[in-house]
C-alpha cells in the first residue's frame, strides 16, 4: 500500500479498513468457497454496461452513491432505506448506482445489492475495499455490474490481476486513485474507467482542482469520473469544463430529504 508519510508511520484510515477487509475474508472463506458463488441465483443474472451510461457529449452522467456512513462524516442518513434511495436515483435519471458495502466503517451491506436490483434498471457499482479474487467472485454472485479498484490499495500486478479476473468474470471496473504518482502509474490499455478521488483520505480535505487537473490527462477513449466533495452546480459545471464525463456524488444526496429529487436538481441544466 503507498505511504501516505503520516508521522510515526500510523496505519491510514485505508490500512485500517483493508486490515479489517482481510480479516472478514478469512472468516468468509469458512462459510463459502468462491466456487460456491456460481451457484448463487444472481451469480448468472446477464450484467448491465456500466462504462456504456458514463459518456454522454456535454452532459454530466451521475454515479449516485447509496451510503449510510462514512470515516469522515459518521453516519450521514439516519433514515436509510437503501432500495427506495436506489429507486429514486434510477428515475431522477443516475446513469449507475453506486452501493457502499463495506460494513464497519460505511455500515454497507452486500445484500443492498440484490435488494436493489430488481428495483432498478441501471448498472450497480459494488463500492468496497477489493483486495483478492474472492470478492469478485463474491460481487457478481451478489448483483453487482462493476466494482470500485483503488490503486492506493492494489497496485501494479495485482491491480492488472484483479482487473483480468474482475473482466473473466464479466464485470467492469472503475479504477480510483488519489495521487499522480498512482495516476501515472496506471496502464492505460487496462483501465477502461478511472476516478480520481478528490479527497485526501488522510486529512480529508477536498480539492476539486487536483482531482480533476489528473483526470485531464487521461487518454481520450478512458472515461473519467470526478469522484468525492461535489454538491453544486458550480462544481458541475467546473467537471464539465476539464472535459470530465462523470460524477460520483454520495454525501450531497443522502443529506437531502429526497436524494432523487436532490440530482434533479444538481443536473437540470447539464443533462
Ligand atoms: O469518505 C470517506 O470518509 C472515505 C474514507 C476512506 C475511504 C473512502 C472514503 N470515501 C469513499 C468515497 O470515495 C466516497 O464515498 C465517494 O467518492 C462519494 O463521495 P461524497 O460525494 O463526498 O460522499
Amino acid at each position: 500500500m503507498t505511504e501516505l508519510n503520516l508521522p510515526f508511520n500510523q496505519p491510514t484510515i485505508l490500512d485500517k479498513i483493508v486490515a479489517q477487509t482481510r480479516e472478514d475474508l478469512v472468516q468468509k472463506k469458512k462459510r463459502h468457497s468462491a466456487a460456491d458463488f456460481r451457484s448463487f441465483q444472481l451469480y448468472e443474472a446477464p450484467r448491465r454496461d456500466f462504462k456504456a451510461g458514463l459518456r454522454k457529449e456535454g452532459c454530466i452522467r451521475v454515479i449516485a452513491e447509496v451510503k449510510k456512513a462514512s470515516p469522515s462524516k459518521g453516519i450521514i442518513r439516519e433514515d436509510f432505506d437503501p432500495v427506495r434511495i436506489a429507486a429514486q436515483y434510477d428515475e431522477a435519471g443516475a446513469a449507475a448506482i453506486s452501493v457502499l458495502t463495506e460494513p464497519h466503517f460505511f455500515q454497507g451491506d452486500l445484500a443492498y445489492l440484490g435488494q436493489i436490483r430488481p428495483e432498478v434498471s441501471v448498472p450497480l457499482l459494488r463500492k468496497d475495499f477489493i483486495v483478492d479474487f474472492y470478492q469478485i467472485e463474491e460481487a457478481r454472485a451478489a448483483g453487482a455490474d462493476a466494482i470500485l479498484l483503488i490503486a492506493t490499495v492494489t497496485s501494479g500486478a495485482q491491480l492488472s490481476e484483479l482487473l483480468h479476473a474482475a473482466k473473466e468474470a464479466g464485470l467492469q471496473c472503475l479504477v480510483e486513485c488519489y495521487s499522480r504518482d498512482e495516476f501515472e502509474a496506471l496502464r492505460f490499455s487496462e483501465v477502461e474507467v478511472v476516478g480520481v478521488n478528490n479527497r485526501n483520505l488522510k486529512t480529508f480535505e477536498v480539492d476539486l482542482h487536483r482531482g480533476l487537473s489528473l483526470l485531464a490527462e487521461a487518454p481520450n477513449e478512458v472515461v473519467k469520473v470526478s469522484e468525492s466533495g461535489l454538491s453544486t452546480p458550480h462544481d458541475i459545471e467546473t467537471v464539465l469544463e476539464y472535459g470530465v464525463d462523470a460524477a460520483l456524488i454520495g454525501e450531497h444526496f443522502m443529506r437531502q430529504p429526497h436524494p432523487g429529487d436532490a440530482l434533479k436538481r444538481l443536473t437540470e441544466n447539464f443533462s
